[in-house]
């Protein structure tokens, strides 16, 4: 193969890219009118001029957005199929696309014409001779890379089809990897095209060993769906949860460049509406945090009488001294509660304390006055609705948390489901906790601990609640009116509300119609029943791979796993095929994990790279050893290094990387990783974890300082090293 023939092909799809584009920028004319006439007809004020108006504009905005986040290498790939089935080459790309005729210009990857592109193989060629993947730099075309499917079709038919470059898998995989994971779209492989359009039926489960590609598998099924039912998915919602802020921000850029914005990516600190926590438990607390008994001591926490409200109430009222005393308060409460969520319950509160007072009422003048006078002279006394409020207060979940910073309160309720010594780890880990707290306060294993209190709790009743009997509704703090947040296309468009609009922080707007869960290994029970709880009527995507797992009860998470996705039906997946690591890499922690016994599904890794892994042992001077192999490395990788540290030297190793003038600017991204206050730019190339943090990301580089303190670090440390040793594409350094 000469470079003019490679020359000269990429010139022809050149001129073809062209006329896709030319035909972009007529769509993006087309909607950019329509948005425009929408105004237009807004301003006319018609009958239902504003509903009009605001879904023309809806729909041409979202139109708009698809178009140009399609921009950036729209057209990736090209079919050429056996001149019976379609004498012309298919063209696939990020969206469809047709010309002025209404003929098809280019193909949405998600589309049924386009999935042969990536199920043909030479085994099963399904009649496509040969697959071209076209390589571009914005609208440029810079290079083709093709397979030859069908080679004995090639001859019969005699076309001229020419074969260029190596194949667009390995050129792919071999690039340097920045601080953000890219789309897949042109080289997803035959068993990652059946995970990704498997039809969406109870649960999907992909699971695979390291770097098999379950993340970005997962990514572009949520595009997938969202292609095959735009309605469903985008009305209610499709939630993508990942381990963490740092995860989630490695992985958010995937769905915008497939076109795709309507999407809930949020980290296992940001699963409840309003809620952003980010700081993680040590693994001591972590692990009673998330232990499915703890949901038993919410229950018991949310039915607690509010510390310092009053335990008597006494008025007189005509000839009688009326009185509540702690027992009586106690049956009503206990009465209350059997009914349903405590704040369900406030608008009961007035008439169930009315019907306890009455009954004393014994003195003549006061029963001949009767029951209805009797409740509305009640309610007009200022100490009664002061009492009221102070025994039965509306209760966030935040406050009631916080009840938990009294050691007493907490040996009481978690009476025989804990032991005293992890009673005493919990009031630790909340003594510092504020009356009110919010995001900062919390860690992201008190998140779940949070919704489970919520349920139990309950929401407050809105104003127009049907069974909300009171009068005075000042009493109640209602849910603001989410109406004037909302434009009527959003009413059209998203009944729940889902996509456009703001959180509400309600119960009832929680649900999703389809949840994707990644790393779903590390899952507690807790959290599954968090996560649960946000999936009751969707379909489920449930990606994880069990040997990278840092939960110490596996069987605890399975069984909260499988209550939370009770009733529906599994459909499994399996990956095989390692596209992270060079084989040289994977081979050293695929012999790790063997070594200290991890049941470990290993998959097979298919880039050399010739260079062995380091390990760099007994060494005198640890600042000075780490300090070469990082310099090392920066030097010899495009890309990212991270350096992975055990979480107790976390600091100490940050202070080096800052002094060591030869990172320079690296050195900067350096400070970033572990200090928050630093903002990391997208340029940074060099940063530094901890084991747990490394969870999902990968580096062009990865140095490892003492290895064996990762190790001994948790329980469940050896599973955390196999996956720092999984997380280099090129080149890893142990230093010990
Ligand atoms: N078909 C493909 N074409 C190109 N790159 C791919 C393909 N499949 C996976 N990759 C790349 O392989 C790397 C690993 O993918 P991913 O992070 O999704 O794997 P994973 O199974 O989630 O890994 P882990 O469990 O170790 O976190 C990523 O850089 C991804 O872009």
């Amino acid at each position: 193969m000469s470079d003019d023939l490679a020359a000269q092909e990429t010139a022809r799809e050149q001129a073809y890219v062209d006329k896709v584009y030319a035909q972009l920028a007529v769509a993006a004319g087309n909607a950019q009118a329509l948005a425009k006439e929408g105004h237009e007809r807004g301003r006319l004020g018609h009958e239902g001029g504003l509903v009009e108006r605001d879904a023309m504009v809806f729909q041409a905005a979202r139109r708009i957005a698809q178009l140009d986040a399609a921009h950036e290498g729209l057209v990736f790939g090209r079919l050429d199929l056996h001149p019976d089935l379609d004498p012309e080459p298919r063209y696939i790309g990020r969206i469809g696309l047709r010309d002025a005729e209404r003929e098809s210009l280019l193909i949405d990857w998600r589309a049924p014409a386009a999935a042969v592109f990536y199920q043909a193989t030479a085994a099963t060629p399904q009649r496509v001779i040969r697959r071209r993947v076209l390589r571009s730099d914005g609208a440029s075309v810079v290079g083709v890379e093709d397979e030859l499917l069908d080679a004995e079709a090639l001859e019969e038919t005699g076309a001229d089809l020419p074969i260029i470059g190596e194949g667009a898998l390995m050129a792919q995989l071999s690039r340097a990897r920045d601080r953000t994971m890219h789309s897949i779209v042109a080289t997803i492989q035959a068993e990652q095209d059946q995970a990704i359009r498997a039809p969406s039926r109870g649960v999907t489960a992909i699971s695979g060993g390291p770097g098999v590609g379950k993340t970005v598998v997962a990514l572009h099924r949520a595009a997938y769906l969202l292609y095959t039912d735009r309605r469903r998915y985008e009305t209610g919602g499709v939630l993508i949860v990942g381990p963490s802020g740092v995860f989630m921000r490695y992985i958010e850029r995937v769905l915008p460049s497939l076109g795709e914005t309507a999407v809930a990516l949020r980290s296992l600190g940001e699963v409840v509406d309003g809620v952003r926590a980010a700081r993680q438990d040590e693994p001591a607390v972590a692990d009673i945090k998330g232990a499915a008994r703890m949901a038993e001591v919410m229950r018991r926490l949310a039915r607690q009488q509010a510390p310092g409200s009053p335990t008597e109430f006494r008025l007189f009222y005509r000839d009688d001294v009326l009185q509540l005393d702690r027992g009586s308060l106690g049956r009503i409460r206990r009465q209350l509660m059997s009914q349903g969520p405590r704040n369900r319950q406030l608008p009961r509160v007035p008439g169930a304390l009315l019907d306890a007072l009455w009954r004393q009422v014994r003195g003549e003048r006061g029963r001949e006055r009767g029951r209805s006078s009797f409740d509305e002279d009640l309610l007009g006394d200022q100490r009664f609705l002061d009492f009221i409020t102070a025994w039965w207060p509306p209760l966030a979940a935040p406050t009631v948390l916080a009840w938990l910073r009294d050691p007493e309160l907490l040996a009481r309720i978690s009476e025989d489901v804990l032991s005293a010594e992890e009673q005493r780890v919990l009031s630790a880990s909340w003594t510092a906790m504020p009356e009110q707290p919010v995001g900062r306060d919390l860690t992201v294993q008190d998140v779940p601990l949070l919704d489970e209190l919520r349920y139990a709790l309950g929401d407050v009743p809105d104003r127009s609640d049907d069974e909300a009997s009171l009068s005075d509704t000042s009493l109640l703090e209602g849910g603001h009116d989410m109406a004037e947040l909302m434009t009527a296309a959003d009413r059209e468009y998203a009944p729940s509300g889902r996509a456009w609009a703001p959180p509400t922080h309600k119960i009832d707007d929680d649900p999703f119609a389809h949840v994707l869960i990644d790393e779903a290994q590390d899952l507690t029970p807790m959290q599954w029943r968090m996560i649960g709880r946000r999936g009751r009527t969707a379909s489920w995507t449930i990606v994880g791979d069990p040997a990278q797992s840092s939960w110490p009860v596996p069987e605890e998470a399975a069984a909260a796993r499988a209550e939370a996705t009770e009733g529906k039906a599994l459909h499994e997946f399996h990956l095989s095929t390692n596209y992270r690591n060079s084989s040289e890499i994977y081979d050293f922690a695929a012999a790790y994990a063997q070594r200290v016994g991890l049941d470990a599904d290993l998959p097979t890794a298919v880039r050399s790279t010739g260079e062995e892994p380091q390990v760099v042992e007994d060494v005198a001077d640890l600042e000075a050893a780490v300090r070469e192999a990082v310099v090392d490395l920066a030097g010899r990788v495009g890309g990212t290094v991270g350096v992975v540290v055990p979480a107790a030297r976390r600091s100490e190793v940050n202070k080096w990387l800052a002094s060591w003038p030869e990172l320079g600017e690296d050195a900067a991204g350096a400070r970033a990783a572990v200090d928050s206050t630093v903002q990391a730019s997208g340029e940074d190339r060099v940063v530094v974890l901890t084991g747990l943090e490394t969870k999902g990301l990968e580096f062009d580089g990865i140095v490892v300082v003492r290895p064996q303190e990762i190790e001994d670090e948790s329980q469940t440390g050896r599973a955390t090293l196999y996956v720092v040793l999984t997380r280099a594409t090129q080149l890893l350094t142990t230093v010990s």
